[in-house]
């Protein structure tokens, strides 16, 4: 008698719920595999371990570790997010052990009890959840899809999982893709979406590695040369083979493809001959050792020497850059920036955040208006209609006729949330909806409109942190994590001397600072960063009116209680505040008079009235 696919699975459940036995004939090949492998790890389909998760730290380790990987990964995620229509569904991405990296779902999806667990920093390894396509993917590194029952974990049994592996070009599991939804949203193209995507990072990370080398493209029909599908092969610039995508040895198959080869052992003609034809034609014919003819182009040339970082984009003019790490920093958010990721920058306060953000902005390219928002800054109860505009008489004190608010102001440019860590929770919901579909809802009504924004976050502390001890929603901070670009304190700043006499001269000063003086300031610790040390600068610079700065007056400045600096060194929230109040509370003036930012006097005003409430 012929039984349906659904009373196969309904016999093979019971099978392995009663007797731990996996009935074969019940199952498909890769199924069955994966269930006698859960047994044989000890577990039992009807007591799921608890969850393992990594902490934010170190997930946010394995983060960076993921490398040039990473924004690569995001970008596809973010198209295959799109690709898969309607709704209810999750792309994931996770570390050959299982380790989520990045998660993008839909609204619908988050209000899901799944979504509490398929969440960054979660391993789903076939070890800790059974069968699963994470986690069955990264055991057998072929792609699968994993429906209802199939999982081996009952509480699974309303998820279907789709999963592609992700090679890297050394041909080592680098990770793995997949989208899961609800069964009911379950799509039969999905498995081919998720496929593509992958494959479309793995030739991503090819040609990131071979970025200096001579990269060439090829297929068995023409048609297909500018396809998913096409051979990558990297070869130097004497034609010795360097790297073949998994393609190229397929089309090749029986010839010696690892790296070493000469194009000539592959390839009828010579390598010079190739390139020739190369420059001159869109597409050549290439014939390999065995006969079989393919169309060709070379698709990438490596730069010329001089120009290997021509992408980059150079800091603005008052924008000192010599520090490594501030480099590393300027390089991620450039990265960022030109594929649309949000960026998180954290540093101490006056380290220039806002600086790099808008060096983000420059090199996006983008022409719309790059737009601040100080989170700090914005009354509790007004920062949503201040950042999504509102409709004529929303609120009291509402502006006559509405207003568009500033993340529309941003349309085709970027939005600086600077102090992102200050955000009320509620308010942490509603920009968590603004990543997910990019479409503002102004208070109180009116038309919904999309954006097109580059999102830029700042905050002086540590996110992580905060998400641990349940501050800041975690779903909102790895959305916003996609880049986290860390800018050193100026203390640990390699490059204090330029900054020093750049700071000087953008103040107009005419001064000369020597070494001894710059060794001396170098020495202090700088805790309000190069806001401080420009605010140290203009009053040495008034001191002496000579326009010599010397030891001696560095060092009386240092002793003198009422300087800036001095100020900042002893600070407490009661000196703030006290300040503030003796300028009649204008937060500018205060923030100048203690060298602090603007940012740090809200931070104290805002600490003082929760401790009196
Ligand atoms: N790399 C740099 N070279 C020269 N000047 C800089 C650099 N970075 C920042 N500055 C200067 O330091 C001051 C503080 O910079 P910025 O406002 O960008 O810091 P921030 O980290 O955003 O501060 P906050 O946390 O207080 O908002 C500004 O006057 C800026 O021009």
């Amino acid at each position: 008698m012929l039984i349906s696919a659904e009373d196969r699975l309904v016999r093979a459940r019971a099978v392995l719920e009663r007797r731990h036995a996996i009935p074969t004939d019940l199952l498909a090949p890769d199924i069955s595999a994966s269930w006698s492998r859960c047994l044989a790890y000890g577990l039992d389909p009807e007591k799921p371990p608890a969850l393992k998760h990594a902490a934010p730290a170190a997930l946010r380790l394995a983060r960076e570790a993921a490398g040039a990987m990473r924004p690569l990964v995001l970008a596809e995620m973010e198209n295959l997010y799109h690709q898969i229509a309607g709704s209810n569904f999750m792309i994931a991405f996770a570390r050959a052990d299982g380790l989520l990296l990045d998660t993008i779902a839909d609204s619908s999806f988050n209000a899901t009890a799944h979504v509490t667990r398929i969440q960054p920093g979660c391993f789903w390894s076939e070890q800790g959840c059974g069968t699963n396509a994470l986690g069955s993917v990264a055991a057998t590194g072929r792609g699968m899809t994993i429906h209802g029952g199939e999982h081996f974990f009952n509480r699974y049994d309303q998820l279907t999982c789709t999963a592609a592996p992700v090679y890297g070009p050394s041909g080592v599991l680098a990770g793995v893709l997949d989208a899961s939804s609800d069964c009911r949203s379950r799509q039969q193209h999905t498995r081919a979406l998720v496929g593509m995507a992958a494959t479309q990072i793995e030739n991503g990370l090819f040609r990131d590695l071979y970025r200096n080398a001579i990269v060439m493209a090829f297929h068995s029909r023409a048609e297909f040369l500018h396809t998913l599908s096409a051979g990558l092969m990297a070869f130097d610039s004497s034609g010795v083979l360097m790297g073949a995508n998994p393609r190229a040895k397929l089309f090749l198959q029986g010839l010696p493809t690892e790296a070493g080869m000469r194009f000539e052992t592959l390839f009828r003609g010579t390598f010079g001959a190739f390139l020739d034809a190369g420059r001159h034609a869109p597409q050549t014919r290439l014939q390999d050792g065995v006969g079989s003819v393919f169309a060709a182009h070379v698709e990438h040339w490596p730069p010329p020497p001089a120009t290997v970082a021509a992408k980059r984009v150079p800091a603005a003019q008052g924008f000192v850059a010599l520090d490594p790490a501030v480099v590393t920093a300027m390089r991620q958010v450039e990265a960022a920036a030109q594929r649309s990721l949000p960026i998180l920058i954290r540093g101490e306060t006056g380290t220039g955040k806002e600086q790099l953000a808008r060096h983000a902005h420059e090199a996006s390219g983008r022409k719309g208006a790059f737009i601040p928002i100080n989170c700090a800054a914005l009354p509790e109860n007004l920062i949503e209609a201040e950042l999504f505009g509102h409709a004529d008489g929303a609120f009291t004190g509402a502006r006559r006729g509405g207003a568009a608010g500033l993340v529309a102001q941003a349309h085709g440019g970027t939005v600086f949330l600077d102090e992102i860590g200050d955000m009320p929770m509620t308010l942490q919901a509603v920009l968590l909806r603004l990543l997910d579909d990019w479409t503002i809802r102004p208070v109180g009504g009116g038309a919904a409109r999309k954006v097109d924004v580059l999102l830029v976050a700042a905050t002086h502390v540590d996110l992580a942190d905060q998400v641990e001890k349940g501050r800041f929603r975690a779903d909102l901070y790895y959305r916003l994590d996609a880049v986290e670009a860390i800018l050193p304190p100026l203390r640990a700043r390699t490059d204090f001397a330029e900054i020093a006499k750049h700071s000087l001269a953008s103040l107009g000063m005419n001064t000369d600072i020597d070494a001894q003086v710059l060794a001396l300031l170098a020495r202090h610790a700088w805790p309000g960063n190069i806001r401080e040390l420009r605010n140290v600068l203009t009053r040495l610079t008034l001191i002496n009116p000579q326009c010599r700065i010397d030891c001696a007056s560095v060092e009386a400045l240092f002793k003198t209680p009422e300087t800036p600096c001095a100020g900042l060194r002893g600070q407490t929230v009661a000196r703030i505040t006290a300040v503030h109040r003796e300028l009649g509370g204008n937060l500018s003036a205060a923030a100048r008079r203690l060298g602090v930012s603007r940012n740090t006097v809200y931070r104290a005003i805002r600490s003082q009235r929760r401790e009196n409430a």
